[in-house]
């Protein structure tokens, strides 16, 4: 499932957050990535542990628990601590590469599966040109992701994706993975239909109408049969 989860960061956020990542001590993406990926990689990253990171990582996390769609699209089990990165100049891409499976936490703290995959976007698509995050699904056709600052893509883990060139200006943004309570794509995409069409059933019909009632009933039982808490 790809998904765009728009705001997850107002516009006075953003503002904070583009005035911490102007004064940041920036170095090259290489240091968290894979062996396939670091060949690809052309970025630069905040160092995981910077003050200015655990500002903007709390920023970000508070962001997307008070979402209204995060949860229910996500379905979250652990989510690895936000990573902040920028494209532009001679550090300008990130070629063809698959997220390395596990996302080991600093100091032993453990492990983060990752099977969905998230970019927050925190500069606006007329301040760079190119920066595309381009999303290959096999057997369909490629999608191409430039969203506003605040908004969000989510998208499985296993795909192959890249960033294409920035060939002016700077693009700024947050990425990390979730393990999701429900492991399977499929079965993660079903409970997010139906929780979007339930809620729609609510202000419709009802909360107290027995078929939203009864479906909400199925939900919870389907996620008992899916979970993994
Ligand atoms: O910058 C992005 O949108 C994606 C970054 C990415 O693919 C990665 O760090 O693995
Ligand atoms: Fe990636």
């Amino acid at each position: 499932m790809l998904l765009h989860v728009p705001e997850i960061l107002t516009p006075d956020e953003v503002r904070q957050a583009r005035n911490v990542l102007a004064r940041a001590p920036w170095g090259s993406g290489r240091i968290t990535a894979g062996e396939q990926s670091a060949q690809a990689k052309n970025n630069e990253q905040l160092p995981e542990t910077s003050q200015e990171t655990r500002e903007l990582q709390a920023l970000v996390l508070a962001g997307l628990e008070r979402h209204p769609v995060f949860f229910s699209a996500t379905l979250p089990k652990q989510i690895s601590p936000p990573l902040f990165n920028r494209y532009g100049g001679a550090a300008n891409h990130f070629g063809n590469h698959v997220d390395s499976a596990v996302r080991y936490l600093r100091n032993g703290a453990g492990r983060v599966r990752t099977d969905i995959s998230c970019t927050l976007f925190l500069s606006e698509p007329e301040e760079y040109d190119g920066g595309e995050l381009v999303i290959e699904n096999p057997g369909s056709q490629q999608q191409r992701v430039k969203l506003p600052a605040g908004h969000m893509v989510i998208y499985p883990g296993t795909s192959v994706h890249r960033v294409e060139p920035v060939t002016s200006g700077h693009r700024l943004a947050s990425f990390f993975w979730i393990q999701s309570m429900v492991r399977s794509n499929e079965q993660r995409q079903l409970l997010f239909d139906m929780d979007s069409h339930l809620i729609r059933l609510r202000s419709t019909i009802g909360e107290t109408d027995s078929a939203v009632i009864g479906l909400t009933g199925t939900y919870h039982n389907l996620l008992r049969t899916w979970l993994d808490v």
